[in-house]
């Protein structure tokens, strides 16, 4: 079966059991061998705020995984310092297996969406992508691909600067998408999006794990998360305090709130 047809199919385990049948597909192998996300001992200070402290986890291909903690726990630090934008106090962050900064073709191997994605005002959101894919040598056919991937298409000559939220958010995925990457690392994707966009996301987040890539997504939307996470790693003030698979059934609402207390 095209693996594509299984996401837009609503999984028949959603609302309970995170793992029926689909959840259960194997990823292709080269695929599980590659992309891996792992982090050891990670520690960041900022003066006198501890904001991450010696954390050590991995994620896995082939799965979705929820990065969760409070306010202020450390996920965007950790995050940033996976991507190489904040420089780790202690500890290492790689993604398969190396830094970030010594990936040979970043934009093919780790896409991400982080808070407050900037975008020119003045660029249309075709403009921008082809900004970004000639500079990182990607097909020409790629910018239609990804707009049409996350529904931009009518809007790709349109400057950015009149986007509204959602849109932006759309548009900080395309820029993710761009170069077909391995790994996927997204912090809060669904905000601004519509509940038809939410919906959307779910699915394809989903097809992307079942592709054998990896992907990673931080979020306070528990119940949305549920949906389609495999795996859960809840950080609190800069420390791990849960990490494990979701099994069938568990409330990951009441987990987090006792894990987090
Ligand atoms: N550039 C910075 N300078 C100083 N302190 C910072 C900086 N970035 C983060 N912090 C602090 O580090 C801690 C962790 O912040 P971080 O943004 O990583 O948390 P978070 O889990 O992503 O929170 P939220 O869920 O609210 O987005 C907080 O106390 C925050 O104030």
């Amino acid at each position: 079966m095209d693996p594509w047809v299984e996401i837009v199919l609503p999984r028949p385990d959603i609302g309970g059991s995170v793992h029926g049948p689909v959840n259960r597909a194997r990823p292709p192998r080269h695929r599980r061998s590659m992309s891996v996300i792992t982090v050891t001992r990670l520690g960041k200070s900022f003066g006198r705020v501890r904001a991450v402290d010696d954390l050590s986890f991995s994620v896995e291909p082939g799965a979705v995984t929820a990065f969760l903690g409070p306010n202020g726990a450390g996920k965007t630090t950790t995050l940033r310092m996976i991507l190489g934008l904040v420089t780790p106090t202690s500890g290492s962050a790689t993604v398969g297996g190396r830094p970030y900064r010594d990936l040979t073709d970043p934009l093919t191997a780790v896409g991400a969406v982080l808070e407050a994605a900037a975008f020119h005002p003045g660029l249309t959101a075709r403009t921008h992508l082809e900004i970004l894919r000639t500079a990182a040598g990607l097909a020409p056919e790629r910018v239609d691909h990804v707009l049409d991937q996350v529904d931009l298409t009518g809007a790709a000559d349109r400057r950015v600067g009149g986007f509204s939220l959602g849109m932006r958010q759309r548009l900080a995925l395309a820029t993710a998408l761009l170069g077909d990457p391995a790994v996927l690392i997204l912090d809060e994707p669904a905000n601004g999006l519509d509940p038809a966009g939410v919906h959307w996301l779910r699915g394809f987040l989903r097809a992307y794990a079942l592709q054998g890539r990896t992907v990673l997504v931080s979020t306070h939307a528990l119940a949305e998360i549920r949906q389609i996470a495999d795996h859960v790693i809840i950080i609190s003030g800069g420390r791990m305090v849960f990490t494990g698979p979701l099994a069938a059934g568990s409330d990951l609402e009441e987990l987090y709130l006792e894990v987090t207390r």
